[in-house]
């Protein structure tokens, strides 16, 4: 069987470059990554279906076609759409038409998919205007819905013009409608996040077909060892790791502004960077500086192998992993971290809940007052939370599950047919 993943932003290669340098390029990928080489581990045949440009800045995606050296089952496949430079995801939508015809073309030379999973609001669109060409079956994983994100920036005035919400939130109500399955991280993405006054209406029509499958850690990489490579960066005081992509709604500021307000005597903050300080702008640059004005300190980490390395070591002296998000759907972080034995003080909103189990695993805070709390808390009680931490991801959060549930549910959707009825935006662009 071969399934395609249609993941239009960001992009993907073998070292996962410009990972959470660019706010398009984070956990999605990741997601779509590990999922895919899981299910070719299976025997599956995958294609991930990305963008191709030939752009300086971004070298690494000019190739048709590209692998993972240990999954010779997935194959990166890329389409050029919407001109040959790089676009932000905000950009794209008006050449996803393009995207899908192209796409649709590329299969004339081989078989079409017998199935395709989609990611994000413009993958989920992408998906049903491919089902319109072809009638071929899709799922849709929203990996972040706009509604949410639409509800933390409505007192910014251009966050329309910005974020396109309204086109965004039209796409990924298209793709849930005729989504074959939708699969949900957690049941309170499901409850809370699908509930939201701007899909409610279609709530009743598609409960029905959304599941519930977690996400996993790649244990290969995130697992508890030996290793102590940063204890001299610690300073003698236990270590609060940040990180992220260093995005508006991961709330980074909340966290500088809790160790500055309570913990900077009896703690040491660290904030990961993927390049040299000099080399961001923009809000990147405003954090950088809001970091170093509390007095916080930088590692340039640049592969998931030594962010795992980091985590061990902060784990040995006592340190915590703060994601104090305005909106975390899931939090791929938060169980990488845990895996490494790294307890976690999160955010009560979204995903952390369900992964923290209401603070049976980890902390979950809202205020700073809380965090203080917590932190101080997890000092007295860290064995514990750092055992109980590994405990959780290892038995509940692997990407062979995660594989396996998609799986079953693709072999279970592989026949639909529908009258499919685009957005107008969308369906001008399949003319
Ligand atoms: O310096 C860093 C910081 C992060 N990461 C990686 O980047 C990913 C971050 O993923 P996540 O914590 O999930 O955050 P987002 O990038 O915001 O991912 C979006 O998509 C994910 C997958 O659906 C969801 O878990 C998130 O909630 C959603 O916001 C993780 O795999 C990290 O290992 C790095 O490699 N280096
Ligand atoms: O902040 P947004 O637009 O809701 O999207 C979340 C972003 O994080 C990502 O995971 C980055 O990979 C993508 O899903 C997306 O670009």
């Amino acid at each position: 069987m071969k399934i395609a993943f249609f993941n239009p932003q960001g992009n993907f290669d073998k070292n996962d470059s410009h990972l959470t340098e660019h706010p398009d390029f984070g956990g999605q990928l990741i997601y779509v990554k590990e999922l895919a080489k899981a299910m070719g581990k299976f025997g599956y045949k995958v294609d991930i279906i990305t963008r191709k440009m030939t752009d300086e800045k971004w070298p690494e995606f000019s190739k048709d076609f590209d692998y993972y050296e240990d999954a010779e089952n997935v194959r990166i496949v890329r389409i050029e759409f919407g001109g040959k430079n790089f676009l932000n995801k905000e950009k794209l939508w008006d050449f996803l038409g393009e995207y899908v015809k192209k796409i649709y073309q590329f299969y004339q030379k081989e078989r079409l998919p017998d199935f395709v999973t989609t990611h994000y609001g413009d993958g989920g669109i992408s998906g049903a205007m491919f089902k319109k060409l072809t009638n071929i079956p899709y799922s849709f994983t929203a990996h972040s819905l706009g509604a949410q994100k639409k509800d933390k920036f409505k007192h910014s005035k251009d966050a329309e013009k910005k974020y396109r919400f309204s086109i965004r939130i039209s796409a990924e109500r298209c793709a849930m409608k005729y989504a074959n399955f939708i699969v949900a991280s957690t049941s309170q993405e499901k409850q809370h996040q699908y509930t939201h006054n701007e899909y409610l209406d279609l709530y009743q029509d598609i409960k029905h077909k959304i599941f519930v499958i977690p996400p996993g850690v790649n244990t290969k990489i995130f697992h508890i060892d030996e290793s102590d490579e940063f204890k001299d960066v610690f300073q003698n005081k236990p270590p609060i790791i940040i990180s992220s992509r260093i995005d508006p709604k991961k709330n980074i500021e909340f966290v500088i502004e809790s160790f500055e307000n309570y913990l900077k005597k009896d703690y040491t903050l660290i904030l990961v960077l993927r390049k040299k300080t000099k080399e961001y702008s923009g809000y990147q640059r405003e954090i950088i500086e809001k970091t170093k004005k509390a007095g916080g300190k930088f590692l340039i980490i640049t592969s998931q192998e030594k962010l795992a390395k980091l985590y061990n070591s902060a784990a040995k002296h006592n340190g915590i992993f703060a994601l104090t998000s305005h909106y975390e759907p899931f939090g791929l972080a938060i169980i990488e971290a845990m895996a490494c034995g790294l307890p976690v003080i999160a955010t009560k909103s979204g995903g952390p809940v369900e992964i923290l189990d209401n603070g049976r695993y980890g902390y979950l805070v809202s205020t700073q007052e809380e965090f203080r709390k917590a932190a101080l808390d997890l000092r007295k009680n860290h064995q514990l939370f750092s055992k109980r931490s590994y405990e959780r991801v290892i038995n509940k959060y692997t990407w062979e599950i995660c594989a396996k549930e998609y799986l079953l549910k693709i072999h279970m959707h592989l026949k639909s047919n529908k009258n499919i009825i685009l957005p107008s935006f969308f369906d001008a662009q399949l003319r």
